[in-house]
């Protein structure tokens, strides 16, 4: 049994907002327990939690506060996965196709067994009542996923799941992007998972058609708490516990409210579209019978009477909260925020935010151009400093834009992490003495000479502060800002003939690339904690599983280029001479000359420290 107690899950620490403890959290206490030999049904609308309470179950993001376990086990060892509870669960993605990665299908199945540590029998068997479970043909495992279409990879992700014969299926939106015909296969195996293994399904699904009639339980999601958890018939006889969650409602269910609001009460509780048209048969053979019977109970309102209030009084609880939320956050969201989402939207009015906000909120819609010449301002001052106190002020100052740009200190300070560790290996080399023995190679004595190590430091702490402030541009302003910035910058080289434009717009693509490959990076390091059951942070990769996704990697950048070029031309975009895009140039306001200003301020400030 899967026992999960007063989970929460915060939002990751990215947001921009100033005010970082009114941000809400994605879960908030979230109680339940899952049976095994049962399939569960989370539901509820876009955004309202359901991959993210199964990613948590899946140990593969965690958990703020509360607990889960497996049969007793306890999910997390402190702030690794336990390695007793890893193998009973098998996850399936959102987008089964997107966690393949291997050169062929049978590689596919091979890096989810491996950990197992089965023997090669096992492993062809395995592979082999896998695929024949899903009725997929054996040709398919020498082929590329490449060569599959993206319904086929769903159905070789799924078959990569049940090949590992996990006590516990967790599937999301495993019907998305299946044909119809192969639905009742993927209902086959779950309904395998359940009886023979006597294992335990959690899926979350917007089909409501196709599973309310297989399975035990529902829990419906609303806002990141589970607003109801109720069988398949409490839900279809309650309806307004869908309606309430923002939930469309099942067809048997709608066909049924139509037809009680036209005076037509059916019998039962059909969940699905045959046991409608069922219920209708009976209906018409009692009314051609003569015996249209009164007592046809409106099981609606009877189930309503037990487990309505409940309900009720939840929705309007979460709805008097979220509305107290969405004021609190309308006043909290910080300025900066609001510049971000809306890239050159209307500036804040002075009420909305607060003064600190306000200047936030002016520094990121400065024009590029402007935070350009600023950077070069502040980097060529910092970049003569060869005196602590030259480097503290500069420091200073590059922690005033750090708090300026409104950017996550997590997002500045990621990047340069590896350059860190760079600075502190280099100290420590650079302070080591060591003396050898006369004509000997053999060490006669070790020292370390903190003038060297600081000497060291001091150099290439001008380089951080140069990196941190690139950084702070690359995050405050957009791709298309700063392609349009460079445009402007560079548009008098048109009347040389040089393709400005191409040029600006080639690097704006590339830029482009830089958050699919972190994206990519992310998604592999999900599948090697999920399918490799490795212990790796979110966002990392294992040095010995590098080799490995290396040649996917390319692979899919090389997939992306493709994509966007296909987009591009599909939509017939040509790169266009810079002066007939003059209309659209970024104005410069009062702000770019203050800051112009402050930039030059800055750099006799730096100059003047330097001669001291
Ligand atoms: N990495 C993340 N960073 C910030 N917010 C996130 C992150 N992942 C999820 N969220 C937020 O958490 C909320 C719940 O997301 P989740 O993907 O769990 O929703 P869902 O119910 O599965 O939606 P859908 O039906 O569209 O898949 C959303 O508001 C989403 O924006």
């Amino acid at each position: 049994m899967i026992i999960i107690e007063q989970m929460t899950i915060g939002r990751p620490n990215n947001s921009n907002n100033s005010n970082r403890s009114e941000v809400k959290n994605i879960l908030t206490n979230i109680n339940c327990r899952l049976q095994k030999g049962t399939v569960t049904l989370v539901i509820g609308q876009t955004g309202s939690g359901k991959s993210t309470f199964l990613n948590a179950v899946a140990g593969l993001i965690p958990i703020q506060a509360g607990s889960v376990s497996y049969d007793g086990q306890s999910l997390w060892n402190g702030k690794r996965m336990n390695n007793a509870v890893k193998f009973k669960m098998s996850i399936l993605f959102q987008y089964p196709e997107r966690q393949l990665f291997a050169e062929s299908i049978r590689k596919e199945f091979y890096y989810s067994l491996r950990p197992l540590g089965l023997s090669r029998q096992e492993i062809t068997a395995r592979i082999n009542e896998a695929m024949n479970q899903l009725k997929l043909p054996e040709e398919f495992l020498a082929q590329s996923f490449f060569t599959l279409s993206d319904g086929q990879k769903r159905k070789i992700a799924l078959a990569t799941s049940l090949a590992t014969k996990p006590e516990w299926l967790l599937l999301d939106e495993p019907t998305a992007g299946i044909d119809p015909s192969s639905i009742p296969h993927l209902l086959e195996a779950i309904d395998y998972h359940k009886r023979i293994h006597n294992g335990g399904i959690v899926l979350v699904s917007h089909d409501l058609d196709t599973f309310l009639p297989v399975v035990d339980r529902v829990l419906v999601m609303y806002k990141g708490a589970i607003a109801a958890d109720v069988t398949p018939k409490e839900l279809c006889d309650n309806p307004s516990i869908l309606v309430q969650a923002q939930i469309g409602l099942p067809t048997s269910v709608e066909l049924t409210t139509i037809m009680h609001e036209q005076g037509i009460t059916l019998s039962g509780t059909p969940l699905t579209p045959d046991e409608s048209a069922d219920a209708i048969i009976r209906q018409i053979q009692q009314l051609t019978a003569g015996t249209a019977h009164e007592e046809s109970s409106n099981s609606l309102q009877l189930n309503s009477a037990t487990i309505m209030p409940t309900v009720v009084s939840y929705f309007s609880s979460v709805s008097h909260a979220s509305m107290k939320d969405n004021s609190d956050e309308n006043t909290s969201t910080s300025a900066a925020e609001e510049a971000a989402l809306h890239d050159e939207a209307a500036e804040p009015s002075a009420e909305q935010v607060s003064a600190t906000g306000a200047l936030i909120a002016a520094v990121q819609q400065l024009h590029p151009i402007t935070k350009w010449l600023f950077y070069l301002l502040i980097s060529s001052g910092i970049l003569i400093q060869d005196q602590w106190y030259g480097i503290g002020a500069a420091a200073i100052i590059t922690c005033i834009c750090m708090y300026l740009s409104g950017a996550p200190t997590r997002t500045i300070l990621k990047p340069v992490k590896p350059f860190l560790i760079f600075i502190l290996i280099s100290t420590f080399i650079s302070g080591l003495t060591l003396t050898f023995y006369p004509n000997s190679i053999k060490v006669a004595a070790v020292g370390f000479s903190i003038i060297s190590a600081a000497q060291t430091t001091k150099q290439l702490s001008v380089f951080l502060l140069i990196m941190l402030l690139g950084i702070l541009f690359a995050v405050t302003t957009s791709g298309s800002k700063m392609q349009r910035g460079l445009e402007q910058a560079f548009s008098f080289l048109e009347y040389f003939r040089i393709p400005v434009a191409a040029f600006t717009f080639s690097a704006s693509l590339l830029l482009k690339f830089v958050p699919t490959l972190f994206a990519e990076i992310e998604r592999i390091s999900l599948i090697t904690r999920a399918r490799g059951k490795s212990h790796v942070k979110q966002g990392s990769i294992r040095v010995r599983d590098a080799h490995v996704f290396m040649i996917p990697l390319i692979l899919s950048m090389m997939k992306h280029a493709e994509d966007l070029a296909f987009a591009l031309e599909a939509r017939g975009y040509r790169v266009k001479r810079i002066s007939r895009l003059s209309y659209n140039r970024l104005p410069f306001h009062l702000r770019d000359l203050f800051t112009t200003v402050t930039g030059v301020l800055l750099l006799a400030i730096l100059i003047i420290c330097d001669l001291k």
